[in-house]
């Protein structure tokens, strides 16, 4: 069976075609297709690069077109052009997309239908990044396909099982009536991890403790025991916890309630402010990507610099209240763009927990390319590199559906 996948991001857009036969197998498949839509490495340029398992690939910029317009171009190398892998849509048996907010309803991944749709348009108002992008994912599907089953994999899903003390916010008890918890985010990333952690270890996913550090445009992290998520820096949006690319993560809401007091200043203006203007790029001036910053940096730039040692004392905080709810540590993972590719980063994170013996190999953390455990042979704690999976995570989801 084919499966297609759309993983939307913030600042991505990656999508896979795999083919999966009767039994499930434990690693990856390499895709029969494979895309990736940049939106922010350069201003107004959207970045599409598509590769083929045959060894075909393609690249192409495009100025300022709307992002639907780029996804279809995307897919549209599925079955056109030099990356042509099918030859006909209908070979496609089930597309499976990421929805980054599933609220208290959806625990599980499930099959898209009118309510289901409603139910993440509804929740894009606590996912105003994420949640309408994935429902233009699901359109441009449905307008393609009619017929064919659509599969919504929740990033919310793996967070399902926080304890009480750990998702309930301590405002008013109305809130957590009304459903206002912390529903913890990239947990299709985190769940990949912990699962490929105890594989790379040899070790029973049951008995191990580890720290998942996601960091993307949109950065989490995630204590997990023995395979269950318990605690979570992300919240009742993908706006709490660390600082991002573009957005704050945890600021004082006093600071919220002070701005809201000035007339001048919307819900609507904050939600900007705090989702786009904020993070890397609201510190730095320059941009919320990492190499962007790291290239400032480079050239002297003070603004860049201090946008950086902002996100690693915001990141070494976060693993140390993770930490705190583990009650020690097996294994630290770095994942995502930033965890995958930036030395500079896991190492001076790692270097705020040398004094419980977590110790980095400097040369294997440089050279690193696949998934690499990077601590010594006598470090306390594993440190890997892990190159999430999430859209092998979503295929996985599928299969079960078929
Ligand atoms: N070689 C690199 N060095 C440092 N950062 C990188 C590198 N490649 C990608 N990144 C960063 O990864 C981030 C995007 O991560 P990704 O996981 O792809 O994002 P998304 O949240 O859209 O899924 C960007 O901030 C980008 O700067
Ligand atoms: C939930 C979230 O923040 O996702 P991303 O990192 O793709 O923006
Ligand atoms: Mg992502």
């Amino acid at each position: 069976m084919k499966i297609l996948v759309l993983n939307a991001g913030s600042s991505s857009q990656k999508s896979c075609l795999y083919e999966l036969n009767d039994t499930q197998p434990d690693r990856p498949l390499q895709p029969l297709w494979e895309a990736k839509i940049d939106w922010t490495h350069q201003q107004g340029v959207s970045e599409l690069k598509v590769k083929t398992a045959k060894g075909t690939q393609f690249e192409e910029e495009f100025a300022s077109e709307s992002r639907t317009d780029t996804i279809s171009r995307m897919l549209e190398t599925l079955w056109k052009g030099e990356t042509q892998t099918i030859n006909d849509l209908n070979e496609i048996d089930i597309v499976g997309h990421r929805v980054v907010h599933g609220g208290q309803d959806y625990q599980e991944s499930t099959l898209i239908s009118p309510d289901v749709k409603k139910a993440i348009a509804r929740l894009a108002v606590f996912a105003p990044v994420h949640n309408p992008v994935n429902l233009e994912g699901i359109e441009a599907i449905e307008n393609l396909l009619p017929n064919v089953p659509q599969i919504a994999v929740f990033d919310t899903a793996f967070h399902a099982q926080l304890p009480p003390a750990a998702f309930v916010y301590p405002g008013p008890y109305e809130w957590l009536e009304n459903g206002i918890r912390r529903y913890g985010f990239h947990g299709i990333s985190h769940q990949y991890c912990a699962r490929r952690a105890a594989e790379m270890l040899n070790r029973n996913l049951a008995d191990l403790r580890l720290i998942s550090c996601h960091l993307g445009n949109g950065c989490s992290l995630a204590a997990i025991r023995g395979g269950v998520s318990i605690d979570t820096t992300m919240g009742f949006t993908p706006l709490e916890g660390l600082m991002m690319g573009s957005r704050s993560g945890s600021i004082d809401p006093g600071i919220i309630i002070h701005l809201l007091r000035r007339s001048d200043i919307t819900a609507e203006k904050l939600d900007n402010i705090l989702n786009q203007n904020s993070g890397l790029k609201g510190i730095s001036g320059v941009s919320g990507d990492m190499r962007q910053i790291g290239e400032a940096i480079s050239q002297g730039n003070e603004r860049a610099q201090l946008a950086l040692d902002i996100y690693i004392h915001r990141l070494r905080a976060g693993i140390g209240a993770m930490l705190a709810s583990l009650g020690g540590l097996d294994a630290l993972i770095f994942t995502a763009g930033v965890g995958e590719n930036s030395a500079f980063v896991r190492a001076t994170a790692c270097e705020a927990f040398g004094f419980m013996g977590l110790k980095l190999d400097g040369e294997k953390n440089q050279q690193v390319q696949g998934d690499e455990d990077i601590a010594t042979a006598d470090s306390a704690v594993r440190v890997l590199v892990i190159h999430t999976q999430e859209d092998w995570e979503i295929a996985r989801e599928c299969w079960k559906f078929y």
